[in-house]
C-alpha cells in the first residue's frame, strides 16, 4: 500500500510503565496483563491518515531496565517522534523523566517531537502523580501531554496520531526537511513526480 511518510518512533521511559503494552493496543487492539520484560527492542507498524493522506507509523519499543540501555541507545537516531511514557502510580516513573529526556535529547536528532504520557490513567485510586504534575514537566520541557490507559484504550490512539500530526504540521510548515531527516521517509501517495522516479506508468 503507498503512504505519503514513513515517520519512524522510539518508545522510552522506565521498565513496567507500559511501553509495549501501548504499542500493542495501539497495532493489535489487544492487552497484556502480565509484565512481559522486553530484552533490548521490539517493533510494530501501522498506517493512519492525516490530512487525507496515508502515514506510515514504524514503532521501536525498547526496554526500560538499565541493563539494556546501550542496545536501546542506539535505536534514538533516525527516530522523529518518542513517547515518553511514566506511570501515575509509580512516583519513581515520573522522577526519572529528566534523565530519560537529556538521554533521548543527546542522543536523537533535533527535529524530534516529544509526548508525555502518563500511563495506566485507569488506576485512578493508586494515582499518585496528579495531573497538573504531569502538565507542568511537559510545559516546562516543550512535550506534548497525555494521560493514557494501555488497558482501556484511553487516549492511546490520540497519542500516536497527536505526535504523527505534529511531525506532519512542522513538515508542511518547512521545519522538518524530510530530505534531511533520517525519522522521515517520503512515499509515492499523491505524488507522481516520486512514481515516476521510481519508474511508475504515468511518465
Ligand atoms: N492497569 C493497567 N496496567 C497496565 C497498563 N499498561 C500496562 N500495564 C501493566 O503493566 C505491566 C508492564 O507493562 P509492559 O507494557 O510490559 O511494560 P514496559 O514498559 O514495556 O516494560 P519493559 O519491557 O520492562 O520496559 C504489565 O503487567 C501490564 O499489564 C495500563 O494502562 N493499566
Amino acid at each position: 500500500m503507498s503512504y505519503a511518510y514513513i515517520f519512524k518512533y522510539i518508545i522510552i521511559g522506565d521498565t513496567g510503565v507500559g511501553k509495549s503494552c501501548l504499542l500493542l493496543k495501539f497495532t493489535n487492539k489487544e492487552f497484556q496483563a502480565v509484565h512481559d520484560l522486553t530484552i533490548g527492542v521490539e517493533f510494530g507498524a501501522k498506517m493512519i491518515t492525516i490530512d487525507n493522506k496515508p502515514i506510515k507509523l514504524q514503532i521501536w519499543d525498547t526496554a526500560g531496565q538499565e541493563t539494556f540501555r546501550s542496545v536501546t541507545r542506539l535505536y534514538y537516531r533516525g527516530r522523529v517522534g518518542t513517547l515518553l511514557v511514566y506511570d501515575i502510580t509509580r512516583r519513581e516513573t515520573f522522577n526519572h523523566l529528566a534523565s530519560w529526556l537529556e538521554e533521548a535529547r543527546q542522543h536523537a536528532s533535533e527535529n524530534m517531537t516529544t509526548i508525555l504520557i502518563g500511563n495506566k490513567c485507569d488506576l485512578e485510586g493508586e494515582r499518585v502523580v496528579s495531573t497538573e504534575e504531569g502538565e507542568q514537566f511537559a510545559r516546562e520541557h516543550g512535550l506534548i501531554f497525555m494521560e493514557a490507559s494501555a488497558k482501556t484504550a484511553q487516549n492511546v490512539e490520540k497519542a500516536f496520531i497527536e505526535t504523527a500530526t505534529t511531525i506532519y504540521k512542522r513538515i508542511q510548515d518547512g521545519m522538518i526537511n524530510e530530505a534531511n531527516e533520517p525519522g522521515v521517509r517520503p512515499g509515492s501517495f499523491g505524488n507522481d513526480a516520486s512514481s515516476k522516479q521510481r519508474g511508475g506508468c504515468c511518465g
